[in-house]
């Protein structure tokens, strides 16, 4: 009997790469049951194609700069995921704001990581603003993605106490380490099938990891 087809994971990310890396890794040391397929980047500059060199993984550089308009490159983005044949696409440091018609076209199957604890701080300069209001807590949100920037469902938070030595430097290397533990498990989540768009946008409220990893709120039913 052929062995179940892995998950197909096509990732996004424009940058550095590091949560891209800790999905590589889950995969390859068999805690995500699923396959990166394609890594799709939108700067030639993204450290994020070494990491897919350094492990076979096929990757696309599809830059913005060189299209007409937003929905020329959202077309030319959408043709090259669907011809990966994904189940899942994940952003990851994907730093352009998607057209209503590429998020409708993935919807439900599109997700992203975005570095503060959704409804708070959407946008830019997460760390400095959370400095700046003196809040206590701080992390990331996983969401699945909407037209609305940093407004879909969320699937996971993880969470973190903001210490009184924290800067924005310091503050930024700690949520990547809260986010390098809960993307996987919130793509794990998904690949078990145990939360979906609908599940996530009428849950009360979001599944949460505290600092040391542990689930203090499991997703809902
Ligand atoms: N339609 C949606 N598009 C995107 C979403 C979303 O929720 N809905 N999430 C973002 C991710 N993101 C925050 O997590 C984000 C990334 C980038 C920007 C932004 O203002 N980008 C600028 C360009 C910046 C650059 O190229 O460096 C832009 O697109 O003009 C906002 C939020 C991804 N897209
Ligand atoms: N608004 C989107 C946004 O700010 N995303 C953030 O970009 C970083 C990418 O890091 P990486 O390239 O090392 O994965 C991550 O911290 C992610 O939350």
């Amino acid at each position: 009997m052929a062995a179940a087809e892995k998950s197909r994971l096509v990732v996004l990310a424009s940058g550095n790469g590091s949560n891209f890396q800790a999905i590589i890794d889950a995969c390859e040391t068999g805690r995500l049951d699923a396959e990166i397929v394609l890594l799709v980047v939108n700067r030639p500059d993204a450290y994020a194609l070494e990491r897919a060199a350094s492990h076979g993984i096929p990757s696309r550089l599809i830059d913005h700069k060189t299209y007409a308009d937003r929905e020329a490159f959202d077309a030319a983005m959408a043709e090259a995921i669907d011809e990966a044949r994904p189940d899942w696409i994940i952003m990851a440091g994907f730093m352009r704001i998607l057209t209503d018609g590429f998020v409708e076209h993935f919807r439900g199957k599109l997700i992203n990581i975005h570095p503060s604890l959704l409804p708070k701080y959407p946008g830019m300069n997460t760390h400095a603003r959370a400095l700046e209001a003196g809040d206590l807590k701080h992390g990331a949100t996983v969401h699945f993605v909407t037209p609305t920037v940093d407004a879909g469902p969320p699937i996971v938070q993880g969470r973190l106490e903001i210490l009184d030595n924290d800067d924005v430097e310091s503050l930024k290397q700690r949520i990547h380490g809260v986010e390098h533990r809960i993307y996987p498990l919130a793509i794990d989540w998904l690949v078990k099938g145990k939360i979906d768009f609908d599940g996530a946008a009428t849950q009360t409220s979001p599944a949460v990891v505290d600092a040391s990893g542990a689930l203090i709120v499991p997703p809902s039913p």
